[in-house]
């Protein structure tokens, strides 16, 4: 038996499972999302070289991908430092930051963040999308991506002394390219040898998380210790997420605060507004799978800090575990979402 097994592997270390608390399982506290940065409309030019301004608090939030400047989360340390307190007062206990190779992983940072302010931080092992992807990182074998990604978690990740407790976010796209479906493998394989947590961002099409799911069991993945990730923009009929609930993996719903009409990337998706992902959340444990449902924010940009005039990292503690009550769902339910799912999600086996 390995020393992680029966327990979680912070930023600071590892931790018993029972220490965690309430855990946001998808967040950011410092990353660069250049690579996801999309024009604005014609004639918007202006407003996005100079948004922070109160005038254009409601264009960054409809347009949050337009800006250069609102995609550099990793300049916000001092603010993500303040909201962490904010959290612990509100009574979280944990964040798993998701962020992985090719959208600036800082692991000091995080180190740094964690001893500040008491919250657990548990960081990402692996690789983001391919348009992340190095030339280098496009020629690595699967065993090679394997051996960096067991690397990152038992021993260090970037040169540092700090080691990740989970892997992923793995970036997807819709078709999956190649490099991504080494990728793929590569964690299957890592998670066989580590028995530890994996966290997927799938494409944006219905179709990709299922289709993600076949690569990793294909590839030996334990699909009961994963996360799909953004299902709230990318699994909308009923009877489809249940089809992809019975495939096993936690379902989570990782946009809360992301209110927009036109979502860039599809033009086709109509983002939820956070009263429907409520909805959907009790109908799930109606169905059956309130063992499996997982919640965050998925923070990746500055306008979503509260610093900006955004939700911050304590609005579902503070505004959505309410609503969550008043639709139905129970205290106990809330706490295995916040608490338990978390910490078994967490825990190597
Ligand atoms: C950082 C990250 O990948 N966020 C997801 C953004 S998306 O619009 O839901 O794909």
């Amino acid at each position: 038996m390995s020393e992680l097994s029966g327990k979680v592997q912070t930023v600071l270390g590892l931790v018993d499972p029972d220490q965690l608390g309430r855990t946001m399982t998808h967040e950011h506290l410092t990353m660069t999302f250049a690579c996801c940065y999309f024009p604005p409309p014609q004639g918007d030019e202006a407003v996005a070289e100079n948004p922070f301004q109160m005038q254009h608090m409601h264009w960054l939030r409809q347009n949050p991908y337009s800006c250069h400047e609102n995609l550099l989360l990793q300049q916000e340390v001092p603010a993500v430092r303040d909201e962490l307190l904010a959290y612990r007062k509100a009574g979280g206990g944990t964040i798993v930051e998701n962020t992985t190779t090719g959208i600036d992983r800082d692991l000091p940072t995080l180190k740094q963040l964690s001893k500040d302010t008491g919250v657990h931080v548990i960081a990402g092992a692996g690789y983001y999308v391919d348009c992340t992807h190095t030339e280098a990182t496009k020629r690595m074998s699967v065993e090679k991506l394997t051996d960096i990604i067991v690397s990152e978690v038992l021993h260090r990740a970037d040169g540092t002394d700090i080691r990740c407790g989970v892997i992923g976010e793995i970036g997807t796209g819709w078709p999956i390219t190649e490099s991504e479906r080494k990728v793929l493998r590569a964690t299957a394989h890592a998670q066989t040898q580590l028995g530890c947590p994996v966290i997927i961002h799938p494409g944006r099409n219905p179709a990709a998380p299922a289709e993600v799911l076949r690569i990793l069991q294909e590839a030996g993945g334990d699909i009961s210790k994963t996360v799909m990730s953004h299902l709230d923009r990318t699994i909308f009929d009923d009877g489809e997420l249940l089809e992809f609930a019975k495939l096993g993996s936690y379902l989570e719903y990782d946009l809360f605060g992301t209110e927009m009409l036109d979502y860039p990337y599809n033009l086709e998706v109509d983002m939820p507004s956070d009263s429907q992902r409520v909805k959907t959340l009790a109908f799930l444990v109606k169905e059956g799978y309130g063992d499996k449902v997982l919640v965050a924010h998925d923070i990746h940009t500055k306008n979503r800090l509260t610093k900006y005039g955004g939700h911050g990292y304590s609005h579902i503690l503070k505004n959505i575990v309410p609503k969550m009550l008043m639709r139905g769902i129970s205290q106990h339910q809330v706490d295995k979402i916040l608490i338990d799912n978390p910490k078994h999600w967490l825990t190597f086996k």
